[in-house]
């Protein structure tokens, strides 16, 4: 059975027993994840089979799980699109045809979006504060927020909208609820929930490879964008005419307009096409997790004034070094009186701003951060499918087309990787470790690792973090509607329902 389902031929690879009366192990992986990889990893060693899902995985657990990211010939975004038919949906928007782990879509985020960062932040902190001030607010009373992945995945995408397209563009409703739809529809694709996960790849190649629904979003963001990029166009024209230096917008559209031979894109069409998929991997992932570390606020009240008074301290200290460079500024007599202060980097104004220099100084709320994602991140998760041949270094053979899937349990709850409390949620545990929330290893593996590993990663966490730093700035109190929901809103995985909804108390 093991290679008639393209998994792994080796016969020194076991194969997990099943329970009586089971013929899987879905059952038994559904009731706690968790507790059966724990049973396989002490009866079989890191490597193991599993039948899940009707697919045989061949599991990989620590110590060995770097050599899964490490390896050419091992591939998660085929490992996706074997259980959803991902690639189906993301290439059908470009002419490239380009997969979401495309060299080049990694390229256009690991060149555009990181180095820009600190220059989006401003950008990302007013937007976020708009949406949290006009739809939670400020009241006497707690306000409620039913469905809270509904309303991050709006925060988010008005935040990514700007990144991507620029402020005139991301102001036009139409895009905002462009940009909010593909991320329902991504999230169609690869719900877990689905009833028969057998058919889901099927289902979805040929809906996105005859058909193309994404078609209708292309067309709202190119329509958008048109005029603007004409406009640019003119602009850029007059300021050659005239000797003077473009001020080149920043967003990453007008990136790849300037890049086009190096990413391989051929129109406005195309350009849109690339920005929809990079809308598509980075917003549903972002919401998912912001929304959820809203749940680890309500579950460990304890966190949230720490995490305002880090945010108080860092203000003030940010606030006392400006004035004094200030100060040392009109002694100098660079600058003659305080008024000239105004619209310049130094500006009294933005003081106490959550710039990305701010965000960077809150260790706790990395902190923070990196738990939430650890403690989240368990089960079995990240498939991968071989290419090619892959000799494992404990002498295992993974043969071309079998199917991988990664123990996070192995990484994230190992004692010998995260202390004897692994199993515990500790907010404050990478504090002066030097682990940030961005740093991928094989004690880190949310974002993967390697070659691979999540080029949005930075402007994730920066997004994570600030999502935190104005959540505990306007609220004290956190509560989940349903408390018996806690332990399932704590270990939710990416894609499912929400389990409760949340209220929120104005400081
Ligand atoms: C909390 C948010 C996010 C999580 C948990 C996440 C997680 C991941 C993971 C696990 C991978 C696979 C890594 C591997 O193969 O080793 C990945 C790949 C990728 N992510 Fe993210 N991601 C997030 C946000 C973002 C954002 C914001 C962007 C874009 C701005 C992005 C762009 C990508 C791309 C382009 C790839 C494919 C990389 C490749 O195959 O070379 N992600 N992400």
């Amino acid at each position: 059975m093991v290679s008639r389902d393209g998994s792994s031929v080796d016969k020194s690879i076991p194969t997990a027993s099943l329970r009586p009366g089971e013929t899987n192990h879905d059952a038994e992986y559904d009731e706690d994840a968790d507790v059966f990889l724990a049973r396989c990893e002490e009866q079989y060693g890191p490597v193991f089979n599993i039948y899940k899902f009707n697919r045989f995985y061949t599991v990989i657990s620590d110590p060995l799980l770097r050599e899964v990211f490490r390896s050419e010939n091992l591939s998660f975004g085929d490992g996706l699109d074997d259980i959803t038919g991902i690639h189906a949906f993301t290439a059908s928007v470009t002419r490239a045809k380009r997969k979401f782990s495309d060299s080049a879509i990694h390229e256009m985020v690991r060149d555009m979006v990181t180095p820009n960062l600190a220059l989006f932040t401003p950008t990302i902190v007013e937007r976020m504060q708009t949406m949290v001030d006009r739809e939670v607010g400020f009241s006497k009373d707690r306000k409620f927020v039913e469905d809270p992945l509904l309303f991050f995945q709006e925060m988010i995408a008005s935040a990514m909208a700007t990144v991507f397209m620029g402020h005139e563009i991301a102001n036009d409703p139409q895009v905002l609820q462009t940009f909010i739809e593909c991320t329902h529809d991504l999230a169609r694709v690869t719900d877990p929930r689905t009833s028969d996960r057998r058919w889901r790849a099927f289902f979805n190649r040929a809906k996105y490879g005859l058909v193309n629904p994404l078609q209708k979003h292309i067309r709202v963001l190119v329509d958008a964008a048109t005029p603007v990029v004409q406009e640019r166009r003119r602009q850029e024209a007059e300021a050659l005419e005239k000797g003077l230096a473009y001020n080149r917008p920043l967003d990453i559209m007008q990136g790849i307009l300037d890049h086009f031979d190096q990413y391989g894109v051929v129109d406005l069409e195309d350009v849109c096409g690339h920005l929809l998929v990079m809308i598509l991997v980075s917003v549903h992932t972002t919401s998912d997790s912001s929304t959820y570390l809203n749940y680890y606020l309500a579950a460990f009240p304890e966190c949230i004034d720490v995490l305002y008074q880090e945010q108080l301290e860092v203000l003030d200290q940010i606030c006392k070094e400006r004035e004094e460079q200030r100060q040392s500024k009109l002694v100098s007599g660079e600058v003659s009186s305080v008024e000239d202060f105004a619209g310049t980097a130094l500006d009294p104004r933005n003081d106490r701003d959550l710039s990305a220099p701010a965000v960077k100084r809150m260790v706790r709320v990395d902190s923070f951060v990196r738990e939430c994602l650890r403690f989240r991140t368990t089960g079995a998760g990240l498939p991968h499918v071989a290419q090619e041949k892959v000799a494992l270094s404990n002498g295992m053979t993974i043969h071309k087309g079998s199917r991988i899937i990664i123990n996070l349990r192995s990484s994230h709850l190992n004692q010998d990787l995260q202390g004897e409390d692994a199993g515990q949620f500790r907010p404050w545990r990478f504090v002066g470790k030097s682990k940030a929330a961005t740093k991928v290893a094989s004690d880190f593996i949310p974002f993967g690792m390697g070659r691979h590993a999540c080029p949005g990663r930075f402007l994730a966490v920066q997004k994570l973090k600030t999502v935190v730093a104005v959540m505990v700035s306007r609220y004290d109190k956190f509560e989940m509607q349903d408390p018996s929901k806690k332990m399932k809103a704590l270990h939710a995985r990416l894609g499912e329902q929400v389990p409760t909804g949340l209220y929120f108390t104005s400081r």
